[in-house]
């Protein structure tokens, strides 16, 4: 492959990286409904621990770096949290 073939395959992973992104955090929206409805907080701590250590095994088995995929992750998580927080304002819910 040249560098323009790979540059172009390049950018269409990352066109799918962002559009899961915009998925997540569309769930986050959804999550925030929920936890309206069930007097529950944006953050779960425990839960969060989960979704990282899940992402990190994950990454070791496919041969990624987990210091990288963690802190990917640890983002992905605080903007999912922050987007709940968001949502959670009055008349914000989705
Ligand atoms: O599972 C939840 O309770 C979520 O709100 C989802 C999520 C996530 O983005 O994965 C976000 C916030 C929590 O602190 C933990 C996990």
């Amino acid at each position: 492959m040249t560098i323009d073939e790979i540059r172009e395959e390049i950018a269409t992973v990352d066109t799918e990286i962002v559009d899961l992104i915009k998925k997540r955090q569309s769930l986050a929206g959804l999550m925030a409904h929920e936890k309206v409805r069930a007097g529950r907080p944006p953050v779960d701590p425990a839960q969060r621990e989960q979704v990282i250590a899940r992402a990190v095994d994950r990454a070791v088995e496919a041969g990624v770096d987990p210091a990288g995929v963690r802190e990917i992750f640890l983002r992905l998580v605080q903007m999912s949290e922050d987007k709940q927080r968001g949502c959670m304002g009055d008349g914000n819910l989705p």
